[in-house]
């Protein structure tokens, strides 16, 4: 992979009209603690510029991205195993892996107002409904389809337990890598 890919982009520079609302810098989470203390989404630049090809086929549609968490901290993704230690839901601290270098987001659909779309379950929400192949409405169904075809055609893979985890199909390529959102604002 080209050295230009390999770094970290905040995704709002490349792709302004996906929101971010990062839900582990709030209270707003399953662990009900603040988890870290950044409010920048950041990526990998060649998975920022996957993400930005999705958005903007979403916006044909009359659609938009919100990103619930992207980049997270090995030291973040301990606080959240330390709460919920259940590898359905949770991943094990592991800088080489998923979130912890860069290459997941876990997002959901909204209309072109900021409006978020009737989808499968509420985030972070671990049961079996969270499943990519659980049951689900025809409507829920509806806008699953739609987020989930332009995230597939732009390079991701779903996580078969969590509807809304979509992970860089490039990530073997990327070595473990740190940094701090607040540098990227
Ligand atoms: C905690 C949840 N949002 C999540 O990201 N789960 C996956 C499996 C992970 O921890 O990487």
């Amino acid at each position: 992979m080209s050295p230009e890919l390999t770094g970290f982009t905040n995704v709002q520079k490349i792709a302004p009209t996906i929101i971010v609302d990062l839900r582990y810098a709030t209270t707003n989470n399953f662990t009900h603690q603040v988890i870290y203390d950044f409010t920048t989404a950041i990526v990998r630049t060649g998975t920022a510029h996957k993400l930005a090809a999705a958005n903007q086929a979403l916006a044909t549609l009359g659609y938009r991205l919100k990103i619930w968490d992207a980049y997270r901290p090995v030291s973040a993704q301990k606080r959240l195993f330390n709460v919920y230690p259940d590898l359905e839901f949770v991943a094990k601290p592991n800088p080489n892996f998923s979130h912890q270098k860069g290459v997941t987001l876990d997002l959901t659909l909204t209309d072109l107002a900021g409006n978020e779309c009737p989808m499968p379950t509420a985030f972070d929400d671990f049961s079996p409904l969270a499943h990519r192949d659980a049951p689900r409405t025809a409507i829920q169904n509806h806008y699953y389809q739609i987020l989930n075809t332009a995230m597939t055609q732009a390079g991701f893979v779903g996580y078969e337990n969590e509807w809304w985890d979509y992970r860089d199909t490039d990530m073997a390529s990327f070595q473990p890598l740190a940094a701090d959102p607040n540098d990227y604002q």
